[in-house]
């Protein structure tokens, strides 16, 4: 496994999850306020991340509570995804779901705050739950969004066992009717 990686603007901490990261900006602060940078492709290429970005996404979540995922995109849309945290605080999953993996079918848990984030290679799936009211966060994506590609795991899957921190306050129709893994699941 890696060890971190530095530079002037971020540090990364390899996760359990091979291809996981998670990475904390430096926020430059002067007497006008503050600046950070939210990605550069020679770090992030650094840390594995292949094409460019192809799409970036923002997500508000008004509660406390909000649970969203666990989705991942099939091949040949499976993606890197950078998901960074704006504002507040979640607890934000990983799942291996790649079927040569050592860690295949395990997950890691991070919280994220600002200036915090969590690069996801592809084959894993992702989802949040935020700990505070108003929680926001950016994904980065190296894939399109590809509807018919996307799948999801249950929150509650038997097979997972995450421990999410909070009672669940808002949660899509969709993401609480996602099937739980076939016990002879292969992976990705
Ligand atoms: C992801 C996405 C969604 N949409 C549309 C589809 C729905 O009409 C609406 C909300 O979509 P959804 O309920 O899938 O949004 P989330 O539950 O926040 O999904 C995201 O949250 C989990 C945790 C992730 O890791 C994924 O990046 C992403 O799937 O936006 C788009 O138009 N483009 C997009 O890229």
């Amino acid at each position: 496994m890696p060890n971190r990686i530095d530079s002037p603007q971020f540090n990364a901490e390899p996760l359990p999850l091979t291809g996981a990261w998670k990475i904390q900006r430096k926020r430059r602060h002067d007497e006008r306020g503050s600046l950070t940078r939210l990605y550069s492709d020679s770090f992030f290429a650094s840390l594995g991340w292949v094409g460019s970005i192809v799409q970036i996404n923002h997500s508000v979540n008004t509660q406390a509570g909000t649970l969203r995922g666990l989705h991942f995109q099939l091949a040949p849309y499976s993606e890197f995804k950078y998901v960074l945290c704006l504002r507040g605080n979640v607890f934000d999953v990983v799942v291996d779901l790649r079927s040569k993996s050592p860690t295949f079918l395990q997950h890691c848990a991070i919280d994220l705050e600002d200036d915090q984030g969590v690069l996801i290679p592809p084959g894993c799936a992702h989802g949040f739950q935020t700990r505070v009211d108003g929680s926001e966060l950016i994904y980065l994506h190296n894939q399109p969004y590809q509807p018919d590609a996307e799948r999801g795991l249950h929150y509650a899957d038997p097979q997972l066992q995450i421990a999410w921190p909070l009672p669940i306050s808002q949660i899509s129709e969709r993401d609480q009717q996602h099937p739980p893994l076939a016990s002879d699941f292969k992976g990705l």
